[in-house]
């Protein structure tokens, strides 16, 4: 199961974080800007070289000592066709070096619909006859408010192709609340979805005890992080908001398990922004980054045991 593999980089790296690469053409520094502005002039395609370079050089200098990297789709999309080429190279990129490649893409739908997400996420795309891999991630972030309609076309490909998905159930914003807090009857709507994921997670079972169907549950609330980790024994999480929105390494310690697994935290401005935090030389935007992702790892594994495969 594709949150097996997760789990091995896990402990093999003993950093329970992923990197965020959500790349503004702002965080990316100006010498490769320059040099795309100059090569392509500045255009859309200038734009989605720079931030593959950008994306590279993290990976190269994070890649021994990080699990896994999100990219955000919609920094990509918003670069168009060309923004789009560089999210598959980032993905394949990372998977070369051994990173699980999680796409943070928050994909909704139903049916077929759903099934056309799956293959051009997860799984692969039949043309005439060939299957061929599209974006070829090993897990995509999804929103699974319209039900089993729209989770159970990923599960096949989960099952298929050895892969993962992250339903959102309690997300980091602060108007998160406004929705997922409301009750039915006398639980709250995050905790339903959280036992749908548990539920969906059952026909995709992996060997550490955790399923193919995570869930997302934002740093900025602990308090429902331990909820979760208490209700959901299956289910793993993904953990954004820590750094940048506020969320904490004790706060986020809630989500983890007595093995100091079962939860994966993301910092994505943190890390990629990290160099003009530090004020070093634009050109070690690389390093800074990987100095942020030890000091990032230190932080959240004080709060925990140990990072071991259970017994
Ligand atoms: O509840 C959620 C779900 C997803 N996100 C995404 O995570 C990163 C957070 O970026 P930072 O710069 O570390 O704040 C970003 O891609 C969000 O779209 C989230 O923040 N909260």
């Amino acid at each position: 199961m594709s949150m097996d593999r997760l789990i091995e980089n896990i402990v093999k790296t003993q950093n329970p974080s992923v990197v965020g690469l959500d790349p503004k053409l702002e965080y990316v520094p100006e010498f490769i800007k320059e040099k795309k502005f100059k090569k392509y002039d500045r255009t859309l395609k200038a734009a989605a070289k720079a931030i593959l370079e950008f994306n590279k050089c993290i990976i190269d200098e994070i890649h021994d000592i990080c699990p896994a990297i999100k990219p955000q789709a919609a920094y990509y999309e918003m670069y168009g066709y060309e923004g789009v080429k560089t999210l598959y190279k980032t993905i394949q990129y990372a998977k070369e070096k051994g990173m699980f490649v999680m796409t943070d893409g928050k994909r909704n739908d139903i049916g077929a619909t759903m099934e056309a997400y799956a293959a051009a996420h997860l799984g692969l795309t039949d043309v005439g006859g060939e299957k061929i891999e599209a974006f070829g991630a090993d897990a995509l972030t999804v929103n699974g408010y319209l039900g089993s309609d729209g989770i159970n076309p990923l599960l096949e490909q989960c099952k298929l192709y050895d892969k993962g998905i992250f339903v959102l159930v309690k997300t980091s914003n602060k108007s998160s609340g406004e929705l997922q807090d409301l009750k039915i009857g006398d639980k709250t709507v995050y905790a339903t979805m959280g036992d749908m994921c548990e539920k969906w997670g059952t026909e995709v079972m992996g060997k550490y005890g955790y399923s193919g169907v995570g869930a997302v549950v934002g740093a900025t609330y602990p308090e429902q992080l331990a909820e979760m980790r208490a209700a959901l024994p299956h289910t793993f999480f993904l953990v954004p908001g820590y750094g940048a929105q506020g969320g904490g390494a004790e706060g986020v310690s809630k989500g983890f398990d007595k093995n100091g697994l079962g939860a994966i935290v993301n910092s994505s401005r943190g890390v990629m922004c990290a160099y003009k935090k530090e004020e070093c030389d634009e050109h070690d935007f690389a390093k800074a980054a990987r100095r942020e992702v030890i000091r990032m790892k230190e932080d959240i594994i004080s709060y925990l045991p140990r990072i071991a495969f259970p017994e």
